[in-house]
């Protein structure tokens, strides 16, 4: 993320701001990131109303959402595609005729593969897609990109540098995207969700709601520190936690019961086989 200080990404056009949309777009306005410009599309009025009080934002609303969306990318060098799958078709078929050549649209939906996009827009547009994570808000995400089959490598390096404005980039043919989705575009879900049952836990043991969360939050929040910053094996710092015949000892034994590594086998197909849904339609 260092290098994103001295990269001036071109004007981008960011159609839909959701949960994923407003992520990124809080990378492209932190403070040192130089980029030519920054549009935004948005269905919801409030939020478009919202969008359009944003520094350094330029929010698209007229009386059809198919003429906001053309006008953002008409000059735009760069379009992000945030919304639904099931509306990306649509959405490329409404701007198709607005796109100039040359044009990288970099789509963040899942499922909704290269070819499929390519289909949609002129042969002189280029198709990557990205798959982030929510963790962009603070500047952490992971996030998989993969080429297109018009992509040069100087538009995969514009929509990298875009990427590191909200973390890390680990690039990944387009076979592996799918899969990558399930582990760190839908991670996040995971770990809040046992984020949750042990936050419960506390609160069952007689902690209030606000104690419960410091307990547990900082517990995450200490614990992934450490993997990272040590370097270690995850497995060797649990170990270091396992006192022989200790109290974490017990509760790892009736975890295991769970066989955790089957479940997460079982979760991430799942997520891979509607990814496949998605991209059929
Ligand atoms: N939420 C996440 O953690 C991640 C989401 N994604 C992908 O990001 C995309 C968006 O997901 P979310 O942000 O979670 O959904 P969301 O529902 O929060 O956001 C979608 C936004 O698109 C807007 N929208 C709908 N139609 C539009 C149109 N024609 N023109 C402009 N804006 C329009 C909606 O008003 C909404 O604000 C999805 O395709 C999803 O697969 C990818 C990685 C992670
Ligand atoms: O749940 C979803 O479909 C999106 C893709 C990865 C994370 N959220």
């Amino acid at each position: 993320m260092d290098d994103v200080q001295n990269v001036t990404l071109p004007t981008i056009a960011m159609l839909g701001a959701g949960s994923m949309g407003r992520a990124i777009l809080s990378g492209l306005l932190a403070p040192g990131v130089q980029v030519a410009g920054v549009r935004v599309t948005n269905r919801s009025e409030a939020r478009a109303a919202e969008l359009a009080g944003t520094p350094g934002v330029t929010a698209y609303a007229t009386e059809t959402q198919a003429d906001a969306n053309r006008l953002a990318v008409d000059g735009a060098q760069v379009v992000i595609v945030a919304v639904k799958p099931a509306m990306v078709r649509d959405l490329l078929a409404e701007i198709t005729g607005s796109l100039a050549p040359g044009t990288v649209v970099v789509s963040v939906a899942a499922g909704v593969n290269t070819e499929t996009m390519e289909s949609l827009l002129p042969d002189s547009v280029s198709v990557v897609r990205a798959m982030p994570n929510t963790p962009a808000v603070v500047g952490k995400a992971v996030t998989g990109v993969s080429a297109g089959s018009r992509t040069d490598p100087d538009d995969l390096e514009v929509v990298r540098a875009l990427f590191e404005t909200v973390g890390e980039v680990v690039e990944v043919p387009e076979s592996q995207l799918d899969a990558l989705s399930t582990i760190s575009g839908s991670g996040p879900a995971y770990v809040f969700l046992l984020i949750e049952a042990l936050t419960e836990a506390a609160v069952q043991k007689g902690f209030t709601p606000e104690q419960a969360a410091t307990l547990v939050n900082g517990t995450f929040l200490g614990a992934s520190e450490l993997l990272v910053s040590s370097g270690e094996d995850p497995a060797e710092l649990r170990r270091r936690v396992t006192s022989p015949n200790g109290t974490t000892e017990r509760a790892i034994a009736v975890l295991s019961e769970a066989d955790l590594p089957a479940l997460f086998a079982r979760a991430t197909d799942a997520a891979l086989a509607r990814a496949r849904e998605l991209a059929a339609g």
